[in-house]
């Protein structure tokens, strides 16, 4: 039997780096930074202003109070956008609007609320520190500094940062194809009436979106019923697209293991039992040297398998400084037992530092696993645990919310 890390390591070993590539911003949502990247301009890239109001000479203006107000005239007008701003005059005030350059020799932003908002000479009714209400260039970061480091996730901020200091372009990792290939002969397309015995598949569905939720691009295959020359037929059609090959099903110790038999004669597909629960059933190998994953056919066992191996072994192919899911220590609501010597992954709900099950752990329970937002870790060594003792908690998508 292997431990889990064995086989993820297997996994992991199958899936190199993946190429650079360079994409326009908006194509870098939700992708991994492959090279550090520099700001080309400071943030911000000038003294500006934080508010509306009179850019001033803070000595002129620091014995302002409403009783004794200090009239200057207001030499000139600067809007936002304003490119030939001029000096600051001794004994006069800019009007200025947020964000318009600081003309030299002010030092402090009096804003419009502290005046009489005056045009031609402002009445200053307030006096504030020296620097208030300045931006200063480069508080934000310096010209040159790194902006964003590699391996980061690119999101909202990091896009919006990206595009502050003048990028068009990001260098990220080209997404993995990922091909998913579901086998039983039970399984119905949705939107087809059952039979009696047949169920509606549902692992593609599963495998594809935590595919793109992981990076990759994957594309569904039509599922292959248990018959071992159509499932060869379709990855032999297929595999040379990819850059993986997961499949579903057949690989427990039935007498119609459609992967685990086709895999004898095609590939270096090797199989084995994984310590842990849901998800003993494995294999991992190549095909025409493209990498294959072999998921059980529970649908449970499938989610966990490929949160245990495939994700972060996808992650990594895409540079991704942290593979791994977030974990947090939680204190179980209620006592749970597990098995001996295999590493228990149950699913859970988590929130505020407590952590209760959803269900019990049949590798079946799909209902149930769409309720949890966490999996509860339980570790080889421990078959009980009473409520309140603190347990792993691995969150899974949609955890925070
Ligand atoms: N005698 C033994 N039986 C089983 C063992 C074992 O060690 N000895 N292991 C069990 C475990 S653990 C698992 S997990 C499953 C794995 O079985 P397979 O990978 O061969 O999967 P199937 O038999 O094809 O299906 C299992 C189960 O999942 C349903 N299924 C399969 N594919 C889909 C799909 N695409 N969409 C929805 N549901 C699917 C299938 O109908 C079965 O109910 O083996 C245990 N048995
Ligand atoms: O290992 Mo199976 O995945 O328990 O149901």
């Amino acid at each position: 039997m292997r431990t889990v890390e064995e086989h993820q390591a297997v996994v992991a070993a199958l899936l190199p780096l993946l190429p650079e590539e360079s994409v326009p911003l908006a194509a870098a949502h939700g992708r991994v930074l492959a090279r550090d990247v520099r700001a080309a301009v400071a943030l911000p890239s000038f003294d500006n202003s934080a508010m509306d109001g009179y850019a001033a000479r803070w000595s002129e203006v620091a014995g302002a109070t409403g009783a004794s107000p200090v009239a200057m005239p207001v030499a000139e007008d600067i809007p936002a956008g304003r490119t030939d701003v001029v000096p600051l005059a001794p004994g006069t005030v800019h009007r200025i609007m947020t964000g318009a350059p600081l003309p030299p020799g002010a030092d402090v932003v009096i804003p419009v609320e502290l005046t009489d908002a005056g045009t031609e000479t402002v009445e200053i009714r307030d006096a504030l520190p020296r620097g208030r209400h300045v931006r200063s260039a480069g508080e934000d970061i310096a010209q040159g500094a790194v902006a964003l480091v590699a391996g980061g996730p690119l999101g909202a901020a990091q896009l919006g940062l990206a595009a502050a200091v003048g990028i068009e372009e990001l260098p990220v990792r080209r997404r993995p194809r990922v091909l998913v290939l579901s086998t039983g002969s039970e399984l119905v397309a949705p939107g087809t009436p059952l039979l009696p015995g047949q169920i509606y598949e549902s692992n593609s569905a599963l495998l594809v979106a935590a595919v793109e939720e992981a990076g990759g691009e994957a594309r569904r295959l039509h599922f292959v019923p248990d018959d071992v020359d159509q499932f060869l037929a379709t990855v032999r059609a297929e595999v040379s697209s990819a850059d993986l090959l997961i499949t579903s099903g057949g690989v427990s110790a039935g007498a119609y293991e459609v992967v685990k038999d086709a895999f004898r004669t095609l590939g270096t597909v090797e199989f084995a039992k994984v310590a842990m629960q849901p998800g003993g059933p494995q294999g991992a190998g190549t095909v025409d040297g493209v990498p294959v994953v072999t998921l059980p056919g529970n649908p449970v066992s499938a989610f966990v398998s490929f949160e245990v191996f495939v994700r972060p072994a996808l992650r990594r192919a895409l540079g991704h400084g942290a593979p791994e899911r977030l974990h947090v220590p939680a204190r179980l609501t209620g006592p749970l037992t597990s098995p001996p010597e295999k590493r228990q992954f149950l699913r859970g709900r988590y929130g505020g530092g407590e952590v209760s099950q959803v269900g019990g752990p049949g590798s079946h329970l799909v209902a149930h696993l769409a309720r949890a937002n966490c999996l509860v870790v339980v570790p080889e060594d421990v078959t009980e645990l009473p409520a309140g003792a603190e347990v792993d908690v691995v969150l899974i998508e949609g955890a925070l919310q």
